[in-house]
């Protein structure tokens, strides 16, 4: 192996510990997210309220649109993560209601 391969070889290791250590950041703050979200769908079955907010959604999409620009992350992949999370979110409170 020539120095600049076994260097690219060690930048690469570095690189997937990085992105292994935030996969399970994702993991674990996805898991505290939906555990909030099920208290709140069980709220709302108790109480009749409706399974979206769709206003509440919108201004959720905003406030991560401006943090993905901040975060020079794309602000579409944002709108449309959230737009999933949201929608699996719906789901589990459609589920919470029947
Ligand atoms: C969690 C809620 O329920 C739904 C899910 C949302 C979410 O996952 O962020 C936001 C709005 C609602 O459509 C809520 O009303 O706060």
């Amino acid at each position: 192996m020539t120095d600049a391969s076994s260097r690219a070889a060690e930048l690469l290791k570095e690189h997937r510990d990085s992105i292994d250590r935030l996969d399970a950041v994702l993991v674990y703050t996805l898991a505290e997210r939906f555990k909030h979200t099920q208290a709140v769908g069980r709220l709302k079955a108790e109480h009749a309220l409706p399974p979206s907010d769709p206003l509440r959604e919108s201004q959720q999409i905003e406030r991560l649109q401006r943090m993905a620009l901040d975060a020079d992350l794309d602000p579409e992949f944002a709108k449309n993560f959230l737009n999933f999370i949201i929608g699996e979110v719906i789901q589990h409170h459609k589920k919470h209601q029947s």
